[in-house]
């Protein structure tokens, strides 16, 4: 079946030209390395699923154990308590048939046997009511699970360095993690039906062991063709669903693109309706011709165990026959063994059915727990400093020889840099788009680690402060800024929500970034819900978001702000008034300023120009300007743009070639 999808997975609809178009534009529908691991798994045995199916159950009384000890208990307890139940039940009813089939008046018999039926009616009413008490017991661990398992997911996703989200296989991991997640509910469920399953069957078979041992294969022979068949068809689906995460990635994401509003007025400016559709049937076509070969496939393999469990139980019957004929058994004992087999083939379609989904979701679970391990290795290393110091008030930002290579990258995107920042300097860091501004701007705030040379916060390197600490007294407003769906309040109170800071503070805030009276202006003022997809919600427009974020930066109030790109979306006054806020702080406090309007860093106390992630130049906009170098070039080049003598006769200063 794996192959089947795998092949499928690779092939475009249409011919050689197809499959070339559908390859560049969904590179992602080729299989994956890391995908190989999931499909050798999914392609193990039946052997191998029984070997696994004891870590499963005890994986999934763990986690329910953990989470609720009083339902387990109560789960377990009434499970062996109804098995025991069911085995009593039997042999009761063995012996109310041994006294009705004896000889003698009926009245007589009938009332011989009162005894064994009194109890076979006290092993029915506690069965069922242990049955109650399971079901409540379980009813009530469900949620409890869902909680304690997603909430550990998001502990790790909230705290995995932000490398983890460049990695391609992290982002699949992590579906493949959140759909373990969603399963372990079902694994605890499905494993404390199996042990219930297990208990009854265990009960029918000691119970007709008893009666006659002969009896026992009969049953055997009765059931395992069922078993066969439906545990082989679990099999089958989990294939299937293990050879398609990248698809379902792909049809999600299509989804997305397709029905929410970010990506709406693009895809109608640019008519993409018919594009995107396309890709979707090309996907959807895929998944559909796999899905209807999984359907045959398990429709044939349940057919054929249907087949084989009805002719062995026809054999059986014909034995229990044979048997009576012979005298072997008594006749009770034979009317005992149909019950017990009605009743064992339940039993059995029960355990078959949980021996199934325990071992499909105990698949994904421990996509989960694997996902779990794997994420470890991206948190931040507490072993290396286990007792960070806490941070004292900046005096110096010392980086030296700096380099940051992306995983997946040949050359750094930061390359040796070296520059000191003093406590109360405006240092802009300047350069062409991709010089590696931002990303040395993240690894001074500590989001992201070097991969070569040291940062020193007052002369100690960062992993050796505490980070949450060293975090507090940090401030980034970054270019790619995120609209929390929240009202205008809290999108600015988040950027200090630990102080829960009041309404004064906030919109003082807002007025250095020149959004008070934007804010004033929204239908609720700062209760304004900033997200259209609920009632009342209201959406912004890209400047105004823009100063939203600034607030939420100015809201902080700490010793060393980071604006990335804090102005690009703003109109000229709003832009004069934010870096007038800005200016503000020189002296008082430190600020790194990244931004493209190079107006805007002439007061800056350092300028440092980056080029291909090396620090080129470096100095005041006077010092840059006479040393005729790339700094004044880049400077010329946009102050030209405003001079309309200069763009009327001279040429343009020659731009170099940027990244
Ligand atoms: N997460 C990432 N994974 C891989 N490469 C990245 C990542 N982020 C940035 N890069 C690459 O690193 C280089 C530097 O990017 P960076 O964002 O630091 O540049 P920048 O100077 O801030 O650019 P801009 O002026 O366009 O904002 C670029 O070549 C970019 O493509």
């Amino acid at each position: 079946m794996a192959e089947t999808a795998t092949t499928a997975e690779g092939e475009a609809p249409a011919g050689p030209a197809g499959r070339q178009r559908m390859d560049s534009v969904l590179p992602e529908l080729r299989a994956m390395w890391w995908e190989t691991g999931v499909r050798a798994r999914a392609e193990a045995g039946l052997f191998a699923v029984f070997a696994e199916l004891p870590r499963l159950i005890w994986a999934a009384l763990r986690v329910s154990w953990r989470v609720d000890r009083v339902r387990t208990l109560v789960v377990v307890a009434t499970t062996v308590g109804a098995g025991v139940m069911a085995a009593f039940g039997l042999l009761a009813t063995q012996r109310v048939l041994v006294e009705l089939f004896a000889g003698g008046p009926t009245a007589e018999k009938v009332v011989a046997a009162l005894p064994a039926l009194a109890a076979l009616a006290a092993a029915t009413a506690l069965r069922a009511g242990m049955a109650t008490a399971m079901g409540y017991a379980q009813n009530g661990l469900a949620p409890k699970v869902d909680r304690e398992v997603e909430r550990g997911l998001f502990e790790v996703t909230t705290a995995v360095r932000l490398e983890a989200f460049d990695a391609d296989a992290f982002a699949d991991d992590m579906e493949r993690a959140s759909r373990g997640a969603d399963s372990t509910t079902d694994l605890v469920q499905s494993s404390m039906n199996l042990l219930a399953g297990l208990a009854g069957l265990l009960a029918v078979a000691v119970a007709v062991a008893v009666i006659h041992p002969l009896l026992l294969v009969a049953l055997l022979v009765a059931t395992m063709p069922n078993a066969w068949a439906s545990l082989r068809a679990g099999h089958l689906r989990y294939q299937t669903y293990a050879a398609g995460s990248v698809r379902r990635r792909r049809v999600w994401l299509l989804h997305r693109l397709m029905a929410e509003r970010d990506s709406a007025p693009e895809l109608r400016s640019y008519g993409l309706r018919r594009f995107l559709l396309d890709q979707y049937d090309r996907v959807m076509g895929v998944e559909t011709d796999i899905q209807l070969a999984l359907a045959r496939r398990v429709t044939t393999t349940t057919t054929v165990g249907s087949m084989i469990a009805g002719v062995a139980t026809a054999v059986v019957y014909v034995l229990l026959g044979l048997l009576l004929v012979d005298g072997q058994i008594p006749l009770a004992a034979a009317a005992t063994c149909v019950v017990a087999v009605q009743s064992a083939q339940r039993s059995l379609s029960v355990v078959t059915f949980q021996v199934d989904r325990v071992y499909t979701e105990g698949q994904h679970f421990r996509d989960y727990t694997g996902f779990m391990t794997r994420a470890a290795a991206y948190l931040p290393d507490e072993t290396a400093h286990p007792a960070g110091a806490v941070p004292d008030r900046l005096r110096e930002v010392h980086v030296d020889a700096v380099t940051l290579c992306y995983p997946d990258r040949d050359v750094p995107a930061v390359d040796q840099v070296t520059l000191t920042i003093e406590a109360g300097q405006t240092v802009a860091f300047v350069g062409e788009n991709g010089s590696g501004k931002s990303t040395l701007a993240a690894m001074i705030a500590t989001l992201r680690a070097p991969t070569g040379g040291t940062i020193r916060w007052n002369g100690r390197p960062l992993p050796e402060w505490d980070v949450d600490a060293l975090r507090a007294r940090i401030a980034v407003v970054t270019q790619e800024y995120h609209k929390w769906p929240f009202t205008a309040a809290t999108n600015i109170a988040i950027g200090d929500i630990g102080a829960e800071p009041g309404q004064d503070r906030i919109e003082a805030a807002a007025a250095r970034a020149v959004a008070h009276e934007m804010i004033t202006e929204l239908p609720h003022g700062y209760e304004t819900l900033l997200d259209r997809t609920f009632a009342n919600g209201q959406d912004l427009s890209g400047g105004q978001w823009q100063r939203i974020t600034a607030a939420r930066g100015f809201l902080r109030n700490v010793e060393l702000l980071i604006m990335d790109e804090p102005s690009s979306a703003l109109d000229p006054r709003a832009e004069d008034a934010l870096f007038q806020a800005i200016r503000d702080r020189q002296g008082r406090a430190t600020t790194i300023l990244i931004t493209h309007r190079l107006a805007n860093v002439r007061h800056a106390d350092q300028i440092y120009v980056l080029h291909h992630g090396a620090l080129v130049e470096a100095g005041t906009h006077d010092e840059l300007m006479t040393a005729r170098g790339r700094y004044s070039e880049l400077f010329a080049l946009q102050a030209a743009g405003y001079d309309t003598r200069q763009t009327a006769a001279a040429p343009l200063p020659h731009q170099t070639t940027g990244a």
